[in-house]
Formats: C-alpha cells, structure tokens, sequence
C-alpha cells in the first residue's frame, strides 16, 4: 500500500526533504502551498510527485505530514490540522529550528488519532526557496526529533525509519533543552553575524574601502548574514528568552575582551585564541552533501593572468578532484586569494602538497 506523505512549504528545508522521499518505492509525495503559483512550480521542478492549494485534501489523504514553513506560522497550522479528518496514525511533524512552542501547541490541541513528533534537522543553507533545495543537504548531518514521554513508541519509530531516507542521524532531545543547545550554536551567531555586517555597513557607507577590503575572514563569519529574513524574524523572535540570556553572556565577553585589549594582554588574548581554536578543533567533523564543503584550503595568487586556470589544471592533472572554486579577492592592486573545496581529507592533502611544492602559499 502507498505511503503518502504531505510535505507543507516546499522551500529549502522542506523541498530538500521531499527530493529524499520522492522516487523511494511506495512512497508519495503531496506539496501543499496555499499559494497556487507555488504549488505549480514544486510539481514543474519535480520536487514533489503532485501539489495542492487545499491543505484539508492533502492532510485529509496523509500518512505523514511535514509542516515546513517559518516558525511563526506552525501553530497555525496545528490548530487547522486539529480541525480536519485526519488518517489513524497519521504523523505530524515540523523542521522548525525551536521546538518547544511547537511541541506545547501540539499537546494542547487535539490532533487525535494523529500524533505529532517535532523535528529540526541540523542542516540547512543561508539559501531560501524550493530552488535551493538539494536531495544532499542532510546526509550524516543530525536530525533532532524531540518525542514526549506519551509519544507512542511505534509512530516514534515509523517517523525515524522514514527520515533515514534523508542520510542524516536521528537523535532524540527534550524540547526545551533544544532550544537552549540551538540558540548558542545557531541563533546567537546568526544574530552577531547580522550586526557585524550592518556594522560594517554603516562605515562603508562614508569610506568604501571597507568592503572592498573585505576578504575571506569576514566572509567566512557572516556568510548566514544573507539568511532569509522571515524565517529568522520568527526563529529569534520565538526562541527570545534563551537568547537574551545569551546576549547578556554575549556582552561580558566583549568586555572581556575590551578589558585584556584595555590592559595590553597579548597573553590573555592568545590564550582566548588558544582555547577556542582547540574546542573548534574538536568540533565533530561533518562529511556533508553538496551544499558545504569542509576540506578547504586558501592559496594567495598574484593577478597573473591565467593562473586560476593553471592551478585547476594541475590539481585535475593529478586527479585530485575539486568540488568547488572561489576567487574570493582579484583584483590588478590587490593579490587574489582563491578558496579551494574538495571532498575528502585526501584530496585536500595532496592538493596542499602540490600547491606548496609549486610555491603557492597555502593557508586554512
Ligand atoms: N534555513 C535553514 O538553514 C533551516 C535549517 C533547519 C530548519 N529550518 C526551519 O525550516 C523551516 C523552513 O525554512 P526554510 O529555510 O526551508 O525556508 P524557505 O523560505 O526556503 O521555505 C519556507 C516555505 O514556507 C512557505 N511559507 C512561508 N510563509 C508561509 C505562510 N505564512 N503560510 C504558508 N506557507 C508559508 C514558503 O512558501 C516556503 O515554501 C523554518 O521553520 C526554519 O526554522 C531552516
Ligand atoms: O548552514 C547554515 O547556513 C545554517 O544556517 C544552518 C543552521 C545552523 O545555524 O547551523 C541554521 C538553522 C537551523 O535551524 C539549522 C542549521
């Protein structure tokens, strides 16, 4: 018997989970959208096996249902939901990046006989859109599911089995402390990356230089600054109170920091510099899909012309395989620095050997 499976806003999140489910045998993947203009294009990019405009059709038909939309509007959702006719075991789940309001607006409503387990896989893109969506974006990233001690088991696992088609390690959370793991390691740096931007933003406006000069350091913090901005509205704005909490760690570090720079203490500083650069070390290494490459190098390349092209030629000569090439700063008074992707840690080593044989200087 067919297994269908509703996915509610085909974007990024929800239009990557579909590319995994959809083509899997037994396995039938309804897009819902209340816009029809978006429900035409996930059927027209082939995301999804066929879209509807009625979430009552779709959710009515469902084994599963997947709410993919921002934050803000999950709750809505659930009470539509509650409303509706659903199957006997049917599995309601979410991708939303908090989880507690989620998890307690499902309790509260009566979604019986369907179950509702809240999910957030850990992966994701500052890439917004059904056109971002990649059938890679969770391979071996981790797929956080946080159950309720009456969660019946049998849907626990149904869901579980179901979500292995993503590639990604299913982990099981409370709600709560969810949220407070995610607004340090997510939210809160998504904020900071905000402001260094607009920081630096404002200054360019009276001297652009500033972002001119700008290279691969702030490039690399602020990348999730161009994040869309909806769904992060509804993500700080819900998970407020663990981030203000952290904003206020937050600011007693930079005075921290302003008091060791106030003193002229080079030691406490290399030491800051020390203990973070050994923790970020230990950081569990992460062989993503397409969307993020991990082994990465920097070559400094002097404005020759055609010396990108002999770089490629060389790494390609020996086989080693590149995934992905930036030039990050080319320009005729500035030396060029060009960032270097590829796959595996072997790759990586042997291009950084024959880069360093060539006299390129390498850095990571
Ligand atoms: N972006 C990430 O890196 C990431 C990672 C993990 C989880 N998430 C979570 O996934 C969810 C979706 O985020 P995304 O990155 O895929 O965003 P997205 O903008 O790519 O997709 C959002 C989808 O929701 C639909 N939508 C937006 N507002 C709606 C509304 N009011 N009613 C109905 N549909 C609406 C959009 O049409 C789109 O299909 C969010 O809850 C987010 O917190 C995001
Ligand atoms: O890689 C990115 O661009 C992301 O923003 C992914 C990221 C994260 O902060 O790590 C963002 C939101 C999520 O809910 C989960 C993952």
């Amino acid at each position: 018997m067919e297994t269908t499976i509703v996915i509610c806003g085909v974007g990024l999140i929800g239009g990557s989970l579909a590319l995994c489910l959809k083509g899997q045998p037994g396995l039938n993947v309804i897009g819902h959208s209340p816009d029809a203009s978006l429900a035409e294009k996930y059927v027209r990019r082939g995301v999804v096996d066929s879209a509807t405009t009625s979430l009552r059709e779709a959710a009515e038909a469902a084994d599963f249902i997947f709410l993919c939309v921002p934050v803000g509007v999950l709750d809505d959702y659930i009470r539509q939901l509650s409303a509706m006719d659903l199957k006997a075991g049917c599995i309601i789940s979410d991708v939303g990046s908090t989880k507690s309001s989620v998890t307690d607006c499902a309790r509260a409503a009566d979604l019986k006989p369907a179950v509702f387990i809240g999910g957030h896989p850990m992966a994701g893109s500052e890439r917004s859109g059904v056109e971002a969506a990649s059938q890679h974006l969770f391979e071996n990233a981790f797929y956080v599911l946080t159950p309720e001690p009456a969660t019946p088991i049998d849907a626990l696992e149904r869901l579980s089995a179901l979500l292995r088609h993503t590639g990604a390690k299913i982990v099981r959370v409370d709600a709560g402390e969810h949220d407070e793991i995610v607004a340090a390691i997510s939210h809160l740096p998504h904020l900071i990356a905000v402001a260094l931007v607009n920081q630096v933003r404002k200054h360019n406006e009276t001297n652009g230089l500033y972002a001119s000069l700008a290279a691969g350091g702030f490039r690399d913090i602020t990348r999730i600054a161009s994040s869309e901005p909806v769904v992060w509205r509804d993500i700080l704005l819900n998970n407020r109170h663990v981030l203000l909490e952290l904003i206020e760690e937050w600011q007693e570090e930079m005075k921290r920091f302003a008091q060791m720079l106030r003193d002229e203490d080079g030691e406490g500083v290399s030491e800051a510099f020390r203990t973070a650069g050994e923790f970020r070390r230990q950081l569990p290494e992460r062989r993503k899909g397409m969307l993020q490459s991990v082994y990465e190098c920097y070559v400094d390349v002097p404005d020759h012309p055609g010396i990108i092209g002999r770089i490629a030629t060389e790494l390609g000569s020996r086989r080693i395989n590149l995934s992905n090439l930036q030039i990050i700063e080319s320009r005729e008074d500035v030396p060029g620095v060009l960032r270097l992707s590829f796959r595996t840690q072997e790759d990586l080593d042997q291009a950084v050997t024959l880069l360093e044989g060539l006299n390129h200087s390498v850095r990571f």
